[in-house]
């Protein structure tokens, strides 16, 4: 394996029942990146992170391979995975409070995690919870609470400090801001990134937002119905995505201003100001497809204003990767120069 490389995904498929949620994902993590997985509802994202923590639900069967030098997590015992807990691979959920128990103050529960990894003696342990929660901005006067006496930034931040704790080698944080206000998500991002940074972790960020990813990760996996749309470098990929389904979900984001439009040729009288016509906010026509009834080609073809009836309607597009970035499309050398015009639509 490429000693930059962290993790290695190959071939992943993850099922429950008649759902196969995740279809054949290969990718690698690189050490000490961020690399953000996005993508629509249902895309599979949650699923990955589980099979990549060697977690998947009960219910779920997990092949291909997942490697994280020496070990593979795809079936791997409890004690290796009990091994790698905590101490190489951490998650950060999105909701603190399942995370945290209601009945011990946050500090005893830092303390304990620090216990269940290092063999310190309690007062030891205690000080290492004191200083993880500073470091994560929680003042020393709190420390001792109960969750339910923190604000749920606080308690996400407590979480943060849980998973960077043993400055393990990697933490996914699934969707970790997602109920808090835009402020605070700001803050618990930076935080997050920052604290990564200073322990050496390396960060898989599951999001829906796309403004986030574009601050704060270096690679963008982009998922559609349990596959690789789009993966490359964050700028790259948002400033010429190569999917059209990248470009749909780009255009339809606030990333940029939007707005009216100007019209090709409105301004042609030159003394007249420049006219425009309205149109809809660009979106991805359609919804995401169900699982159970996927197309038998590529999966975004319904949707996709590039699709042909012959190709794409029956044959998966594979990924092809040229000069870092990875696309899985029948005409992503079609694309237009601003392909976000394909998803504006007249009103
Ligand atoms: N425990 C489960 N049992 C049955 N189906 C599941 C389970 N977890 C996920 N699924 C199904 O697998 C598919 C992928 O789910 P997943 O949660 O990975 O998507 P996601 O991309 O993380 O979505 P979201 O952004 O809404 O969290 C969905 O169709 C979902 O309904």
């Amino acid at each position: 394996m490429n000693p930059e490389v962290l993790l290695s995904v190959r071939d992943l498929h993850v099922s429950i029942g008649a759902v196969e949620a995740v279809r054949g994902l290969s990718f690698d993590v690189r050490k000490g990146e961020v690399l953000a997985v996005v993508g629509e509802s249902g895309a599979g994202k949650s699923l990955t992170a589980r099979a990549l923590l060697g977690m998947p639900p009960q219910r779920a069967t997990v092949t291909g391979s997942v490697r994280m030098e020496p070990y593979e997590l795809v079936g791997a015992p409890r004690s290796v995975r009990a091994a790698l807990w905590g101490r190489q691979l951490a998650l950060v959920p999105q909701d603190a409070l399942s995370a945290l128990s209601p009945v011990h103050r946050v500090s005893d529960q830092l303390a304990a995690a620090v216990r269940s990894v290092d063999g310190v003696s309690r007062n030891e342990a205690q000080a290492r919870a004191m200083t993880a929660l500073e470091e994560v901005g929680i003042p020393a006067d709190r420390t001792r609470a109960y969750p339910h006496e923190f604000s749920g930034g606080m308690r996400q931040r407590a979480v943060i400090a849980m998973a960077l704790l043993h400055s393990p080698a990697l933490v996914i944080a699934d969707e970790p801001t997602t109920a808090q206000d835009p402020e605070t998500q700001r803050r618990l991002l930076d935080l997050l990134t920052h604290r990564s940074e200073a322990t050496g972790t390396t960060l898989v960020l599951i999001t829906h937002d796309l403004p986030m990813v574009r601050e704060h990760a270096d690679r963008v996996l982009v998922m559609y119905a349990g596959r690789l749309a789009e993966e490359g470098p964050v700028e790259e990929v948002f400033t010429h995505p190569r999917a059209p389904y990248t470009a749909g979900l780009l255009a339809s984001a606030p990333l940029q201003g939007r707005g009216a439009v100007p019209t090709c040729g409105s301004a042609a009288g030159r003394d007249r100001p420049q006219r425009t016509r309205r149109r809809r906010l660009p979106s991805i026509p359609g919804t995401p497809p169900n699982p159970t009834a996927l197309p038998p080609g590529c999966a975004f073809a319904p949707r996709c204003p590039l699709a042909d009836a012959t190709r794409c309607a029956t044959a998966h597009p594979e990924p092809e990767t040229h000069n870092n970035r990875t696309v899985a499309c029948h005409h992503w050398r079609e694309l237009p120069a601003n392909p976000a015009e394909l998803f504006l639509e007249s009103v």
